[in-house]
């Protein structure tokens, strides 16, 4: 599939958000023309996508499924990609961003853009990188033709599920990196934590479909090392939080924006469990968030685990 080699494109951005308008504002940058959606800005989404050379989601998990199914209602021309930047899972259904837009609407190029891309940054114009994804490797050139500048280098892939799957996975991570640096563990305990859950990323994540060289990349261990890193990030800020003795609830009131780590928690032990995957680690987050367990009881059954080889024969 050929896709339009203008000057200036048409991009519909639904997503108003932190990420929505930070997306809206780098390919603004690249002199394209932006439309964007969000329930609180007063146009319809029939407006919205209308002329646009490209979609893209930048909305929390839990309006995915249902914006998808509006837009599936409307219709939009068969060659239009859409590019989902949500980072989550679906609470009812387990499913990813992805592959809801896909049952949505099989006819369409669908791409997933992750990365290592804290909005604030981003707004402050420091540069960054990002992967964009997709089974339609034109598609995916596409949208990095269309985001790529001096402010964002876009690299393409061809693995949607991985690239998806490590933006997500990692949200988990985070709140337990916040926790680590919360109760002031240390950088051993601080390198230990991300390292094996690194290797929890790849062990749920390559049984959901991703490739493992994915998740050493930039969607995947880049993303962990921003999010992990940063008190800029939503989720380090809950598990910061929790070790700080305050409660979900309060942390989330004061955040007052998306920490998908959250939800995404509560969907990937699900998961886990349904598929019988060992992941500790999140175990532990889940356990936490859901009040079974204070931070330090947390710790104490990372470090009381059953002692094994770091890595098993079948791993990588
Ligand atoms: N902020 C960041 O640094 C980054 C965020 N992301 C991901 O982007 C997604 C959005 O995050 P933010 O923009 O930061 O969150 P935000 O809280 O700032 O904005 C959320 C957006 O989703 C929309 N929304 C929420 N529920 C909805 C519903 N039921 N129906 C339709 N729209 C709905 C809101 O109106 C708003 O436009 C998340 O999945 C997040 O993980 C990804 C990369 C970077
Ligand atoms: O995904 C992000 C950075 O890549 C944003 O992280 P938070 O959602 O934790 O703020």
């Amino acid at each position: 599939m050929e896709f339009p080699d203008k000057e200036q494109a048409t991009l519909t951005v639904l997503g108003a958000g932190a990420w929505g308008s930070a997306l809206a504002e780098l390919a603004g940058h690249n002199g394209h023309k932006i439309n964007l959606w969000s329930r609180r800005l007063g146009n319809t989404l029939e407006e919205a996508v209308e002329g646009a050379d490209l979609i893209v989601s930048a909305i929390s998990m839990k309006g995915v499924a249902a914006t998808a199914g509006k837009l599936q209602e409307i219709g939009i021309p068969d060659h239009v990609p859409i590019v989902t930047a949500t980072k989550g899972l679906d609470a009812e259904s387990t499913r990813t961003p992805s592959q809801i837009w896909h049952e949505d609407f099989p006819d369409h190029p669908i791409v997933v853009l992750s990365g290592p891309n804290l909005s604030a940054e981003i707004e402050r114009h420091l540069p960054a990188a990002t992967v964009v994804a997709s089974a339609d490797m034109a598609a995916a050139e596409f949208a990095q033709k269309l985001f790529a500048s001096s402010l964002l280098r876009v690299y393409t892939s061809n693995d949607p599920m991985g690239t998806e799957l490590g933006g997500t996975l990692k949200n988990v991570i985070a709140i337990a990196s916040g926790v680590c640096d919360g109760l002031e563990l240390g950088i051993n305990a601080k390198s230990a934590l991300l390292t094996r859950a690194l290797t929890e990323m790849i062990r749920i994540g390559t049984h959901l479909g991703g490739q493992t060289e994915t998740f050493f990349g930039l969607s995947g261990l880049g993303d962990m090392l921003a999010t992990c890193n940063s008190a800029l990030s939503r989720n380090y800020r809950v598990g910061y939080g929790l070790a700080k003795g305050k409660t979900l609830e309060v942390i989330l009131q004061e955040l007052g924006s998306t920490a998908e780590g959250v939800n995404t928690t509560n969907v990937l032990i699900a998961i886990a469990n349904r598929e019988k995957i060992p992941v500790p680690i999140s175990e532990e987050v889940y356990r936490l968030l859901n009040n079974e367990i204070n931070p330090q009881e947390a710790v104490e059954a990372l470090m009381e685990r059953d002692l094994k080889p770091e890595f098993h024969e079948q791993e990588f």
